[in-house]
């Protein structure tokens, strides 16, 4: 692994005019708990926000119930426009817009201009496309007939993480408000910048004012929205705990629910996998983003056969990670996002080595400013092992041995999660045979971690409930009236 020596871009102004987004303006709360946020590659603090308080949060979601039925009024091919515009001024600020998002996350810029603003401008363009052609359908019945409507539930509420802060509220803001939802938004803590610079980016594209607002703070603010009985349907990505909780608080007002949760996926590589293509989709399943991905690809099945090869190359491929400053775009792999997120995951690389797993390469607190650690490959890992159980979402790739393919289907769907599954292998016939048994919402074969809008996302088990992207997030944000119209004489038997 080398460091960089290059000068780093420059850096984008970070404090933004106002910690919250409502009826289409910067809001603040001035008595609000403070909220810093912190750049992870020096711990700097670069923008200080304020949790939204009670009023706050009342005030967004008056503001999304007040605008719903205009907004739900307008053409489909209106609100599509303004989605589309949006998407455009996004792909016009993408550099900006991706070194923010790089400040907030700590992801390399190299990754952030090609995979963040970028995919949320694929959403807004993608659902403002549809929005449309979103109909109902007409059943003849002799003379009679019925006919349904497919409308907007109401006021969303969406939850993010900290990991893709503008894809995730893209991703949940452009179907809602493409079938005429508005939208109350809370960003991770954690990373609460970008989802402000898509509310300012989304009036300016036309949007009216109450449709999407952003509300900043912790899980106490989250749950304050998820309770209010104007909400219809809530929308988290998250960790599997916190998805049981808000799950059951949608639950008691029965409310929609998409859940977009944690995940340990499996990859299974055979023997006559392309090995190149095969160490490729395992370093993009698990240390793009420095290993903080839901999807990633964390137990890597390898047969027997290709194993020496396999590590031998993804160790020496390892090699030419650059990590240095995520704002040089020479840097390939950046810092984690927080200390606290570095301290769980290496103290996952410990009860590896603690419980006799083989660290090949990697796992190290590095000696420099901010929040980084050289990434992990470990070898000779069971099944039993808390790194093969566990999801770590950080840069530690499990390496588990296997002979036959029934063995390898059986030991990865022996888990209780199911977001994403990957295959490698040159023989298409087993490769679908293979992904057709395993229990994953989101699979790839000879390829990983690809997340087009055009392609359903979501988990099966443990990893969520509904899909995100695709025509499939159309129903997930709609519901169906029907209508029998009887045509002839109500025949009623007295
Ligand atoms: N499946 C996916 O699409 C996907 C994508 C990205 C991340 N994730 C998962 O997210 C996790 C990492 O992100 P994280 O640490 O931000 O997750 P987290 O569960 O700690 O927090 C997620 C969000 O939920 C909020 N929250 C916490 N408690 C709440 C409550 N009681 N009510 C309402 N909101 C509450 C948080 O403030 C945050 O905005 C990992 O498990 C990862 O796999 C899933
Ligand atoms: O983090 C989960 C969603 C995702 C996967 N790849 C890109 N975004």
């Amino acid at each position: 692994m080398s460091e960089t020596a290059k000068s780093p871009l420059e850096r984008p102004r970070t404090q933004p005019e106002g910690s919250h987004h409502i009826d289409g303006a910067y809001v603040a709360d001035a008595g609000g708990r403070p909220l810093p946020v912190i750049y992870p590659a020096d711990g700097s603090t670069i923008a200080t926000l304020e949790h939204a308080g009670p009023d706050l949060v009342e005030q967004a979601l008056a503001a999304a119930s007040r605008a719903q039925p205009a907004w739900a009024a307008m053409t489909g091919t209106e609100r599509g426009r303004i989605l589309r515009r949006a998407a455009e001024i996004i792909r016009e600020r993408n550099d900006e817009l991706s070194r923010l998002e790089t400040m907030d996350t700590g992801k390399p810029y190299q990754e952030t201009v090609v995979a963040d603003a970028t995919s949320g401008a694929d959403a807004l363009e993608y659902f403002g496309g549809l929005a449309a052609s979103i109909t109902g359908e007409h059943v003849q019945l002799g003379d009679d007939f019925v006919y349904s409507v497919r409308q907007p539930l109401g006021v969303c509420v969406g939850i993010g993480a900290w990991n893709y802060p503008m894809q995730i509220a893209c991703w949940k803001a452009a179907p809602a408000l493409a079938c005429g939802n508005t939208m109350v938004f809370k960003p991770s803590e954690t990373t609460p910048l970008s989802a402000l610079k898509l509310a300012e980016i989304l009036t300016e594209a036309g949007l009216p004012d109450g449709v999407f607002n952003v509300v900043q703070g912790d899980g106490a603010v989250g749950s304050a929205l998820v309770g209010d009985p104007r909400v219809a349907k809530v929308s988290l990505t998250g960790s599997v705990p916190t998805g049981r909780k808000v799950y059951a608080a949608a639950a008691e007002g029965i409310r929609h629910v998409t859940m977009e949760l944690g995940g340990k996926s499996p990859m299974l590589i055979f023997d006559d996998a392309d090995l190149d293509d095969a160490v490729g989709g395992a370093i993009l399943g698990n240390f793009y983003s420095s290993g903080q991905i839901c999807s990633n690809g964390t137990r890597v099945f390898v047969q027997k056969g290709i194993l020496p090869a396999f590590l031998d190359r993804l160790a020496e491929r390892l090699g030419h990670a650059v990590i240095g400053d995520p704002l040089d775009p020479t840097t390939s792999f950046g810092p984690l996002v927080s200390q606290a997120q570095l301290d769980q995951v290496l103290g996952f690389v410990q009860a590896g080595r603690d419980e006799g797993a083989r660290l090949v390469t990697g796992g190290e607190r590095l000696d420099r400013e901010g929040f980084y650690m050289s990434p992990a490959v470990f070898a000779d890992v069971t099944d039993e092992m808390t790194i093969a159980r566990e999801e770590i979402f950080g840069p530690v790739l499990s390496v588990l041995s296997f002979e036959t393919e029934e063995e390898a289907i059986a030991r990865a769907n022996a888990t209780p999660y199911g977001l994403a599954a990957g295959v490698f292998t040159r023989d298409l016939r087993r490769g679908h045979r293979v992904i057709g048994k395993l229990d994953a919402g989101s699979c790839f074969i000879n390829a990983y971690n690809l997340t087009p809008v055009e392609a359903p996302f979501g988990g099966v088990k443990l990893s969520g409930v509904g899909r995100e992207n695709s025509r499939a997030a159309i129903e997930h944000y709609t519901q169906l009236k029907s209508v029998y119209v009887g045509m002839g004489p109500v025949e009623a038997p007295y």
